[in-house]
């Protein structure tokens, strides 16, 4: 009989209309600024369940997800101070959400990991993945 605790993950979605133009050749013609309504799905992981049977709240995990894409909708992120001299590909928007969501989790989280996807179109996804240590988070 297998006894090893599962991990568990919780998935919950939203989107965000952005504007943005990738100013590098290897872009072609996404160099021009351009528009993008990105599908987000953020994952909460954690070994085994919390004393409600749960990863955690799902209205906590949206409200999080909102509350952190919130500064970025219908943004220009050429313009926004955390994308400056940045190329604001859909995995660096991806890596921005997650360490604005990892910042966001309370203490006691108890998480393991989480991990952001965006859906550009369907038939490009990127996602990045962060490893927690109650509380703190590293890329
Ligand atoms: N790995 C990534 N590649 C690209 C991203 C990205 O965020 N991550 N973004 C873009 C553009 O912003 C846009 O989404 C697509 O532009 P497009 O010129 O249409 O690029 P495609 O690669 O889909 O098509 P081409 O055949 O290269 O024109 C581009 N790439």
């Amino acid at each position: 009989m297998i006894e090893t605790t599962p991990v568990f993950r919780l998935s919950v979605d939203d989107h965000v209309m952005i504007a943005h133009s990738l100013k590098d050749p290897f872009f072609g013609p996404a160099q021009r600024l351009h528009g993008a309504t990105l599908a987000i799905t953020a994952t909460f992981e954690r070994q085994g369940l919390d004393e409600h049977g749960v990863v955690m709240d799902i209205g906590m995990a949206t409200e999080m997800l909102s509350e952190v894409l919130d500064p970025l909708r219908y943004q220009n992120l050429d313009e926004h101070p955390d994308f400056l001299n940045k190329l604001s590909t859909t995995e660096v928007v991806c890596q921005h959400i997650a360490l604005r969501l990892a910042e966001a989790l309370p203490e006691d989280h108890q998480l393991r990991a989480l991990e952001v996807a965006a859906e550009e179109h369907p038939r490009a996804r990127a996602s990045a993945r962060i490893e927690l240590e109650w509380g703190t988070a590293s890329a």
